[in-house]
């Protein structure tokens, strides 16, 4: 399940900067991850997201040459860095790390540690480079301060200079801002994100934040049980997810059991859309509702009543259970609240062209034995 990568990425002619091909490691009995397949073209920032144990470090760890993989290949830049038969020390794989502690040399200055890993350049030029990747990261007046005393923005940012000093073909991000506090987070989100663009550095960063793998990410990896379940731009995984697990854990969903018959959508709520192309179809799918495309009107004869409000300062999420006993969730503007109790029709934003899930897959054309809906009495 790979796409191409998005327009404005990559080096004409030029591989990929990075490639997995049917990467496996397992941990005795433990799948750590299967059959990675992935190929990260040149200044390409891509977000690595899955629930914990998904295999997202052990990804990382892999790519990084600090575990080996019991099959498939790894390519940086053009060259093998681990397959059957090879193994390159992480040493001296063009790939930089950035870790969530930041991993500073407690005892080196700012200056020697971004200067640690270009031991081989002749002394002016190190200098140079130092100097020049403290200007990118905005920390040349502090290059003789120790990390102690740095803030935890400071710190991060040294430990990205650090990992581009190199000139690495990939960084390598394992939740990088996830021991900064909210405040200062989406500033050193901001420049991170800036200065691996500016410099045209491919990146692979692993996060826990949906919000954060879909903003930051030209392309989102989604991992679940050591699998890659879909791996697009954001608009396709959070508008159009590959599988139910994508859809349920990349925002909220509610999925409903739904027909298509003659290539319209119904489900309890009535209908919900019109399918194209499914015009001699008579199929049996869940749909997929999100909260955002949920529509509400307070009607006394209505047989769907609110459960539940929750008030998130700009919006209002009502939860709604259906006359089934089935919930779905809605989102309304701040100003809007029907208490528990109301009864509410529910439909669905007109122009919504929902999911349809057979199975745990999601379905773009009319399925070859599908199941077919019930006969209702
Ligand atoms: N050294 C190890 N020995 C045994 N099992 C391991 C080892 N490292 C990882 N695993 C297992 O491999 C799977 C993937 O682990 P991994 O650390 O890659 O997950 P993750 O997605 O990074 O999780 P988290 O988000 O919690 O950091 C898990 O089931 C984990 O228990």
């Amino acid at each position: 399940m790979q796409s191409a990568p998005p327009a404005g990425t990559g080096t004409a002619g030029a591989p990929p900067a990075l490639t997995l091909e049917g990467v496996t490691r397992h941990y005795g009995s433990s799948r750590g991850v299967e059959s990675l397949d992935l190929a990260i073209p040149t200044g390409e920032l891509v977000t690595l997201i899955g629930p914990s144990g998904c295999g997202k470090s052990t990804t990382l760890r892999l790519v990084a040459g600090l575990e080996r993989p019991d099959a498939g290949r790894i390519t940086v830049a053009g060259e093998v860095v681990a397959d059957r038969s090879r193994f390159v020390n992480p040493e001296n794989r063009r790939v930089g790390l950035v870790f969530q502690d930041h991993a500073l040399f407690p005892h080196l200055s700012v200056a020697r540690n971004v200067a640690f890993g270009l031991d081989r350049l002749p002394r002016a030029e190190r200098r140079k480079r130092v100097g020049d990747l403290l200007d990118l990261v905005r920390l040349a007046h502090l290059a003789d301060r120790y990390p102690h005393e740095l803030s935890g923005g400071e710190q991060q940012r040294v430990a990205l200079a650090r990992a581009l000093a190199p000139r690495p073909a990939v960084v390598l991000l394992d939740e990088p801002f996830s021991s900064l506090d909210e405040s200062l987070r989406a500033q050193v989100r901001r420049d991170t994100v800036a200065t691996l663009r500016e410099t045209g550095t491919t990146g692979v960063l692993v996060t826990h934040d949906q919000t954060e793998a879909l903003s930051v990410g030209t392309r989102v990896v989604v991992m679940h049980n050591g699998v890659i379940e879909q791996a697009d731009v954001p608009e396709k995984v959070f508008e159009q997810p590959a599988t139910r697990f994508v859809a349920s854990f990349m925002g909220d969903a509610d999925f409903l059991p739904a027909r298509v018959h003659r290539a319209l959508l119904t489900c309890e709520i009535g209908i919900v859309s019109t399918v194209p192309g499914w015009a001699d179809s008579d199929v049996a799918v869940d749909v997929v509702l999100r909260p955002h495309e949920v529509a509400l009107r307070a009607e006394p004869n209505a047989t769907a009543h609110v459960s539940g409000v929750e008030y998130h300062g700009a919006f209002v999420l009502h939860h709604v259970r259906l006359a089934s006993g089935r919930t779905v969730r809605s989102w309304q503007p701040h100003d809007v609240r029907h208490p528990v109790g109301t009864a509410v029709t529910v439909t669905v934003a007109a122009g919504t062209a929902p999911t349809l899930l057979v199975g745990d897959r999601a379905v773009t054309t009319p399925p070859r034995n599908a199941p077919r809906p019930p006969v209702l009495p």
